[in-house]
């Protein structure tokens, strides 16, 4: 992608503070997304997959907090930013579409009651204002106007979601976050939803990033791919190359576990085993206790992420100081 990221989230990290001690949940995750990307985020549950989102958009609360790392938005640390100056930033700039709109929404409160209190905590707007900008951002996702007057159990699970996307795109932000957005829906209105948000972000142009437990959404939609388990990023890089060609064991194992829709029939592997208990990880590799590829150094050697092609993989086997890894780019930093 051309042009510097507008997002350049840098050895983040965030813990939950709890009884028995820390659990590291996000661990050292580099992230860059440029305007306009779609970025899907994928791993099994437990990986850190929403602590990660709700740290980009300074959203945690206690007893989690970041403890490391910074998250550049357009030039400014939202880390360390006062809380007065995320909020004139949040919703104007960067949105955040969460799982189910029926927590989100205030279910006392009508679509468009909802609409003008998010106009108005950024500024002053005539009533005819918000009117027609509540109008158009329905419009946009496809809910019909009148509809400003429903009150969210009035809406279907879709329309719910639809409604959550309209907030969102209030101000014409240039990075939307969406944390499983269509996952409470059947698979026909996941499918629309997300054929929606796409052709929204082609018109709009903003940026995208995406959690999901669905590897098909993500490869039909994102264009950079996110691995997480246990924490850390393990692969990133262009989907279509994550895909036909996974660096990572884990990202094989995620790939095998679901069905393709049109490629020929095969078994499914899935992955043995369960994700690493974030408060006592594994040594070495979090990976390697369910790793079918592990050696005796990925049981004590932690790895860092490593070039392969245009992707990179955090899998000792794909360090190039290896005899028989794959070659690495040239001139491209690979790990510390
Ligand atoms: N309240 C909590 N107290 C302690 N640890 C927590 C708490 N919430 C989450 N965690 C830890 O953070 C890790 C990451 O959780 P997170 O919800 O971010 O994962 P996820 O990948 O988004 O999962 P899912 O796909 O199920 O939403 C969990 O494995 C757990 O160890």
């Amino acid at each position: 992608m051309p042009g510097a990221p507008i997002l350049e989230v840098r050895d983040l990290r965030v813990e939950y503070a709890t009884g028995g001690g820390a659990v590291r949940a996000v661990d050292g995750v580099d992230l860059d997304v440029h305007q306009g990307e779609f970025v899907g985020v994928v791993g099994e549950s437990g990986c850190g997959k929403s602590t990660m989102l709700f740290a980009i958009a300074r959203l945690l609360s206690p007893p989690a907090g970041i403890t490391g790392g910074s998250v550049v938005f357009h030039g400014q640390n939202l880390v360390t930013m006062a809380e007065k100056e995320l909020n004139v930033l949040r919703w104007r700039d960067l949105s955040v579409v969460m799982q189910s709109a029926m927590n989100a929404l205030n279910p006392v409160a009508s679509i468009g009651a909802q609409l003008r209190d998010a106009m108005e905590a950024h500024g002053k707007f005539t009533a005819a204002q918000v009117r027609e900008r509540s109008a158009e951002v329905m419009s946009l996702v496809g809910i019909d106007p009148v509809h400003l007057k429903s009150y969210p159990h009035q809406l279907s699970g879709g329309m719910r979601q639809r409604a959550m996307i309209a907030m969102a795109l209030l101000f014409t932000p240039d990075l939307v976050i969406m944390d499983e957005p269509t996952s409470a829906l059947d698979v026909v209105a996941q499918r629309s939803l997300m054929l929606q948000i796409k052709e929204l972000q082609r018109e709009l142009g903003f940026a995208v990033v995406f959690v999901t437990h669905d590897m098909s959404l993500v490869s039909h939609f994102s264009d950079q791919l996110l691995v997480m388990y246990g924490g850390q990023v393990v692969e990133v890089g262009p989907t279509r190359t994550v895909f036909d060609t996974p660096a990572h064991p884990y990202s094989r194992g995620l790939l095998d576990a679901f069905p393709s829709i049109r490629g020929p029939r095969v078994e499914l592997t899935g992955i043995p085993g369960s994700p690493p208990d974030l408060g006592a990880p594994p040594s070495g590799c979090r990976f390697q206790p369910r790793c079918p590829v592990a050696e005796d150094d990925c049981r004590v050697i932690a790895p860092a992420l490593y070039q392969v092609g245009a992707a990179q993989s955090r899998c000792l086997l794909n360090d190039p100081r290896r005899a028989g890894a794959p070659a690495a780019e040239p001139d491209v930093e690979v790990g510390p």
